[in-house]
């Protein structure tokens, strides 16, 4: 949408482009469909985007109540379909899926419980969109209850972490009951029951408001400033699949979607839409962002639904990167740009990379299954013999197999 005079809508109403838009723009999609001509801009789209069921991806109108909470509260609402053929002996399995993308609610040096209570008050805003429009899984931003002050590396910032049934989830237990919605909770947990260990863990409550299970990520970062080593280990809970009343329904807690392994368990355990909530930065990530979660969903023939948070957070006291560059107060810029893939590759634009957002999906199931018996990855895996190299390779005397060329170093000059 370009406003009268040609700016790009933010440029407009704040005189200038907002950090973390490009040109003004709060996304590469919005800015294609801003600056090119309606023909040009269908073609651009569906070579960006692929074909669902050898269409472009249908847009979906919500209600006027969604739309009229993302407008007083300013965030960013969207929503497609994605189809899949009709089948003959099996019902479709639609299900209307929502991610939440958010920035912190108050600067980093408030009281840390003011801090909590402003992101639940405004996540809540955004959960009740989600219940207007009639959605039945929703996953929030991984760590969603406080800034993402791993790369600190102070240890204050462990106040924020709580029990798996502690406040965070007893908040959102009230709302998956009112809204006969499945929500996936992405927190910093403190595991009392076990010397008060420290995990970065997903809570699924189920439709009725009961707790279903956790999950603890698998794969933690050592690069950046994402010093999150320094705060909790690998998880110890294998790769679950939760079964809820919508389908079955797995998460790859962020740094997990560099490990294709771990795309692949959550496939191999059955899973029909795999969730990967994020915290990640722009120099960082931002170019592997739309590939890698786009490629899962493709080999794993599962739907992904991709979170990312948004805005720049400072921390109090300055920290360096290791990396001989001065020190420096915040992260950088999180780009939000949430997003949902399917296993037919084809996938939604992204949302904001600056403000708050709800994205909404309607997935037909089926499609899973379908694109399993069109392009046979399963049957075609090789699976026994990548087990078989595993195996080796975990071997203390494993040789890699190489054939080296025997003339290698014997060219004449
Ligand atoms: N939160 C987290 O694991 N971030 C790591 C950076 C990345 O994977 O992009």
């Amino acid at each position: 949408m370009e406003s009268s005079n040609g700016k790009p809508p933010h440029e407009e109403k704040e005189g200038k482009a907002a950090e973390g838009s490009i040109g003004g723009y709060e996304s590469l999609h919005r800015l294609l469909e801003s600056n090119l001509s309606p023909e040009l801009f269908k073609e651009a789209s569906q070579l960006l985007l692929g074909l669902n069921c050898a269409r472009s991806l249908e847009a979906i109108s919500l209600p006027g109540a969604t739309k009229a909470l993302a407008e007083a509260h300013d965030f960013d609402v969207q929503a497609f379909r994605f189809n899949a053929d009709k089948e003959h002996m099996r019902q479709q399995r639609i299900v209307r899926v929502g991610l939440i993308q958010n920035s912190i609610a108050v600067p980093t040096t408030c009281h840390f419980s003011d801090q909590k209570k402003a992101i639940m008050e405004k996540v809540k805003l955004i959960i009740d969109a989600a219940g207007a429009s009639g959605v039945n899984i929703l996953c929030l931003q991984e760590a969603w209850t406080m800034p993402f002050a791993f790369c600190t590396r102070e240890k204050r910032w462990c106040e924020f972490a709580e029990p798996a049934d502690g406040e965070s989830t007893q908040f959102l237990q009230d709302l998956a009951q009112k809204y006969n919605m499945v929500i996936v909770s992405p927190i910093l947990e403190r595991d009392i029951n076990h010397g008060e260990i420290i995990w970065n863990t997903i809570v699924v409550i189920g439709n009725n408001g009961n707790i279903i299970g956790i999950h603890r990520k698998n794969h933690i970062p050592r690069v950046g400033d994402f010093n999150e080593s320094t705060y909790y280990m690998e998880g110890n809970t294998g790769h679950p699949v939760f079964e809820t009343a919508y389908g079955k329904i797995a998460v790859n807690i962020c740094y997990g979607r560099h490990h294709p392994l771990n795309w692949l368990a959550f496939g191999l355990n059955g899973a029909d839409i795999v969730f990967n909530p994020s915290a990640t930065v722009g120099e960082l990530s931002e170019p592997m962002w739309p590939i890698e979660a786009r490629n899962a969903a493709i080999a794993n023939s599962y739907f992904v639904g991709s979170i990312n948070r948004v805005g720049t957070e400072v921390f109090p006291n300055a920290f360096t990167s290791g990396d001989g560059k001065p020190q420096h107060a915040d992260f950088g810029h999180f780009y939000g740009s949430s997003h949902f893939s399917a296993p037919d590759a084809s996938c939604t634009p992204s949302l904001s990379r600056y403000r708050d957002g709800l994205m909404i999906s309607d997935m037909d199931l089926n499609l899973c299954r379908q694109i399993k018996d069109k392009w046979a990855f399963r049957m075609t895996a090789r699976y026994d013999m990548y087990a078989n190299l595993l195996s080796e390779y975990l071997k203390p005397d494993f040789k890699p197999q190489v054939i080296a060329d025997p003339l290698i170093n014997k060219r004449k000059a």
